[in-house]
């Protein structure tokens, strides 16, 4: 049985020199692997190379070493199989203008030479709900239904494995929500999700494994709360009953007093404990009204990580 959905090992990219542009080294050496049936994040700034490695995985970059595997067809000797087993959502609304929606499933359903009777049209036009425009322009949907038709011509070889690249840029909220009531539903149909987005937020709460890229190197990959449990910094957030000046921070603490009125004390969990806090509040006579603790989210964790490597 296949424990990853894809394996990746030494991947690199260099893009060849054109015009007055030197070659570049866009992917130095990836090593990753993608549990089979996880949503996994790839995260990373701008130019990491999250979309080099995307095209790569989908046959329209060609990379210049390495090896991928998906869902156990190895992408030299079995280019077919491992092409079949990936669906991808672009970034770009690269819709024809000229097709209706069912057009375009049908058209990208041809691509991938699934037979008419094989092809499932009307129940893809259903999950990303626009059965009612499937006879429409392109040109006539609006930017969320658009980006709802990628969706489902990324779907129409039903693959093991869907690629979201930033599914939710410049997305209103119900499409967003309806985008991911759709790759939760896949999901739990045992189809493999890969996204990249910039909204660390959405990650957070979608991922159950994420890898950090920079510089076209994974410098991280973990489950999504041992990536957050990295960072071991606290902060304790007193609000006193009454207003409290003059206090000092207690020794491996930074103190910074808030608007509302409230003491938050952020500390390293290894080295410093809360006691030393509540026992600097009691020894000024402070009476706690309210405590509660902010663990680090992923956006310090992407920076903390992202910030300490130089560039290229
Ligand atoms: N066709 C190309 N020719 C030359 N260089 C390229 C080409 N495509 C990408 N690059 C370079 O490769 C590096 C990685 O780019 P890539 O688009 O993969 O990054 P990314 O992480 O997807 O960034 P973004 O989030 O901005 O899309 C960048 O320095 C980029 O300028």
């Amino acid at each position: 049985m296949v424990e990853n959905a894809i394996e990746i090992s030494g991947l690199k990219k260099t893009y060849a020199a054109h015009g007055n542009q030197p070659p570049k080294t866009a992917l130095k050496g990836i090593d990753l692997a993608i549990p089979k049936g996880s949503i996994f994040g790839l995260l990373g700034p701008n130019g990491a190379g999250k979309s080099t490695l995307i095209n790569i995985l989908a046959g329209l970059v060609t990379k210049t070493e390495g090896q991928i595997n998906i869902c156990g067809f190895d992408q030299d000797t079995n280019p077919r199989h491992s092409r079949a087993s990936i669906g991808v959502m672009p970034q770009e609304l690269n819709v024809d203008p000229f097709f209706s929606p069912r057009e375009a499933l049908e058209v990208q359903a041809g691509l991938y030479g699934i037979p008419k009777s094989k092809r499932t049209s009307d129940e893809i036009l259903a999950m990303i709900g626009l059965t009612d425009k499937a006879d429409a322009y392109a040109r006539t949907l609006s930017g969320g239904m658009r980006r709802r038709l990628l969706l489902g011509k990324a779907l129409v070889h039903h693959p093991d494995v869907l690629v979201l690249d930033e599914p939710t840029a410049g997305v209103d909220i119900e499409i967003r929500q309806m985008l991911w009531d759709n790759v939760r539903k896949l999901n739990e149909q045992g189809v493999t999700i890969i996204l990249t987005t910039h909204y660390l937020e959405e990650a957070e709460d979608m991922c159950d494994e994420i890898a950090i890229i920079n510089h076209g190197e994974v410098i991280v990959q973990d489950k999504t709360p041992a990536l957050l449990g990295r960072l071991d910094r606290k902060t304790l957030v007193i609000t006193p009953e009454t207003e409290v000046t003059g206090l000092a921070a207690p020794a491996g603490t930074e103190l910074e007093k808030r608007a509302d009125g409230s003491l938050a004390f952020t500390y390293s969990s290894g080295t410093t404990s809360a006691n030393s806090i509540f026992g600097a509040l009691s020894r000024e006579n402070v009476t706690i009204k309210d405590v509660r603790s902010e663990e680090p989210d992923l956006e310090e964790v992407f920076v903390s990580l992202t910030s300490s490597k130089s560039g290229s």
